[in-house]
């Protein structure tokens, strides 16, 4: 979990797998996460051919340090199976399952995987995967589904299709996915892996993309699954930390550091208490604040 944990997963970035422009520069942008997509970015005629240009490019394109994603068709389909062992064959780092609706489904899932690792001398485990929530009944499951492995790293809400299964559609007040929002990620918190919040589909209302990442970043979601690079710098700008954050998250650290040395795990400062949760918060600031490099290696804020 400490692994998860640490990893940054502000911006995910769905690059539709039939585009060998797309899939080939997909490390330039700077995303957390890409997200190569087999599903329903890419038409039937085209499944295997996707498949294919993945599998090469993930043998021979440098991603840096991203984490590397693939979106594989579902299990009702039959390019499911062929998806899963490629994927696991050319080491991906998480299998993303679209449209979870039960534990049962995560559990076909790893056996897969681990079936997959075995033939082609992968190490047991360590092929990671997430659950994508896409329907009512997935909501209602999210609890179960994002407990339901180790290998899970994270669930996120797929709103496409979830209005679609509620009978509606996307407004801009979001109402339609308070109770969808709110469950995956209290779904997500109490099985200890991350939150990602839908895609956020038009491309020039630049305003709505804002208020919706603001709000999002409030509930709490560790990031958004995106579609496009322009989207990434607008996440990662909500997401990044002001400066007096950042001080005040140096201050708790050096703190406690102290307090720990004079064998304490409980503190003031400036009248405030400091404890473990605060510290916790200020550990996932910091992070935050060297993603968007506004503190050298020591933590120090680099004033600009
Ligand atoms: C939206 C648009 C057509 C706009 O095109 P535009 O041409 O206007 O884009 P521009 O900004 O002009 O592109 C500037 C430069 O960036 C390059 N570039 C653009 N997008 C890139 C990208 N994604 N990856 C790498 N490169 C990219 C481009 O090649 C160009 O490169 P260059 O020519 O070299 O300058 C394009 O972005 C796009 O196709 N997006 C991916 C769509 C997709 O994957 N949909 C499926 C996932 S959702 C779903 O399935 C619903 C869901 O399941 C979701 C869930 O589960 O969460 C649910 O139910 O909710
Ligand atoms: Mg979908």
């Amino acid at each position: 979990m400490a692994e998860n944990e640490e990893r940054l997963r502000r911006t995910m970035m769905f690059v539709p797998g039939n585009n060998p422009a797309m899939v080939k520069d997909a490390g330039i942008y700077g995303a957390d996460s890409i997200m190569f997509d087999l599903e329903d970015s890419v038409s039937m005629s085209e499944k295997d051919a996707a498949r294919v240009l993945v599998y090469e490019a993930l043998q021979t394109q440098d991603y840096g340090n991203a984490e590397l994603v693939v979106r594989v068709n579902g299990q009702d389909t039959p390019y499911y199976a062929n998806d899963v062992k490629a994927m696991v064959k050319a080491g991906i780092d998480v299998i993303r399952l679209p449209k979870t609706e039960s534990p049962a489904m995560v559990h076909q899932l790893e056996d897969d995987i681990l079936a997959a690792e075995k033939e082609f001398g992968r190490e047991a485990g360590s092929t990671h995967l997430m659950a994508a929530i896409e329907s009512a009944k997935g909501v209602l499951n999210a609890p179960q589904i994002a407990a339901a492995s180790d290998r899970m790293i994270g669930i996120a809400l797929s709103a496409e299709d979830y209005t679609t299964d509620m009978k509606t559609h996307r407004y801009p007040d979001g109402a339609e996915l308070v109770f969808a929002r709110n469950m995956v990620l209290h779904a997500a918190r109490a099985a200890g892996v991350a939150a990602f919040d839908t895609v956020f589909t038009n491309m020039d209302d630049t305003e709505g993309f804002y208020r919706e990442t603001e709000y999002i970043h409030q509930l709490g979601f560790d990031g958004k699954s995106l579609v496009n690079p322009r989207q990434i710098a607008m996440v990662n700008k909500v997401y990044e930390p002001t400066e007096k954050e950042v001080l005040n998250a140096k201050n708790v650290i050096n703190a406690i550091e102290e307090a720990r040395l004079k064998g304490s795990g409980v503190i003031s400062m400036n009248g405030q208490m400091v404890d473990r949760p605060v510290v916790l918060r200020a550990q996932r600031v910091m992070r935050l604040a060297k993603a968007s490099n506004l503190v050298d290696e020591e933590g120090n804020y680099i004033e600009k």
